[in-house]
């Protein structure tokens, strides 16, 4: 059975649309069913056309809509005259509103706003989802098209969105952060750079296996880890002292969502 039904655009190819057509690809959908748009005329992948500039030769059933947000008034004026109202439009353009997408694209009947995660190259991604459109179908074919590249959730409101935005879209690099810290510190501790960075990503595949697969939250898996008097305590109590971890992810995630929103306030008035 294929993933979906039609022409699909990727208007813009690069870390995120290419993770998320990797990982299509991966699911099994046909690279032929795929049109990168993308200045540079890169190659995406095998069987996957790639253009410089619109194609011509179709409608298409769905556009990605996947350069950054300060390049969305570069590409809407020549994109929206070619979208059908039958097309599908899905932006993962972080911060930039369905409000401010339906101005600039009046053709198609659904819009979906969706923030996919790198790890959709793996089919192990988190994709939020958002959309105004009462057409259930067309909502279902988006989702069941995201749902290859790994956990699906609809939003009811820009809000709650733009937190799950942080939380999931942003957050494999303050992941990948907290992995250098980690490893670094074993490196200046006496381990090799390579061997530290390797135990400590192999580590962290493991531990989040388990917190996705777990009942028991993760403060009751850290008092698993740690046995009373010993080594991990002695660690955690370093962890959890002073400001601590808590109050440094609060801060880090309401910066992000700032930023989304001063990115929303940019493309709310075009
Ligand atoms: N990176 C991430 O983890 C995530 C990113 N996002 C969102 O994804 C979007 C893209 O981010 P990211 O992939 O990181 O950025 P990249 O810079 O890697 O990719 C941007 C893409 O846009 C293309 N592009 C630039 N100008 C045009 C144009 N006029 N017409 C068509 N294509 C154009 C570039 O083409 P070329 O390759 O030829 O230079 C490139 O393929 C952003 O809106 C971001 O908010 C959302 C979730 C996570
Ligand atoms: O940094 C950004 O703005 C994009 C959105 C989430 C991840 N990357």
């Amino acid at each position: 059975m294929t993933l979906f039904e039609g022409p699909i655009w990727l208007i813009g190819c690069g870390n995120m649309a290419g993770a998320m057509l990797e990982g299509w690809l991966r699911a099994g959908a046909d690279p032929r069913s795929f049109t990168a748009v993308r200045p540079s005329g890169k190659p995406v992948a095998d069987g996957v056309r790639v253009l410089t500039a619109l194609p011509e030769d179709e409608v298409p059933a769905l556009v990605l809509l996947g350069v950054k947000p300060q390049k969305l008034d570069e590409v809407a004026p020549s994109l929206a005259p070619a979208l059908a109202a039958e097309t599908i439009l899905v932006s993962i353009l972080a911060g930039v509103e369905l409000g401010a997408l339906r101005a600039r694209f009046p053709a198609p009947a659904t819009i979906v706003k969706a923030m996919p995660n790198l790890p959709v190259a793996l089919g192990k991604g988190v994709i939020e989802l958002l959309s105004d459109s009462t057409d259930t179908a067309a909502r279902d074919r988006v989702e069941r098209l995201m749902a290859a590249l790994g956990h699906v959730e609809w939003f009811e409101d820009e809000a709650g969105f733009n937190i799950a935005s942080g939380l999931t879209g942003a957050a494999p690099a303050f992941l990948f952060r907290f992995l250098d810290a980690l490893a670094g510190a074993a490196t200046e501790l006496g381990l090799a750079p390579d061997q530290a960075a390797r135990l400590a990503a192999r580590m962290a595949e493991g531990a989040a296996a388990l917190a996705a697969g777990s009942d028991a939250t993760p403060s009751e898996l850290a008092r698993r880890v740690a046995s009373p008097g010993g080594t991990t305590e002695a660690g955690l109590k370093v962890l959890d002292s002073g400001e601590g971890l808590k109050p440094l992810m609060l801060r880090t995630l309401d910066a992000s969502r700032r930023r989304e929103a001063e990115l929303a306030a940019v493309a709310r008035r075009g």
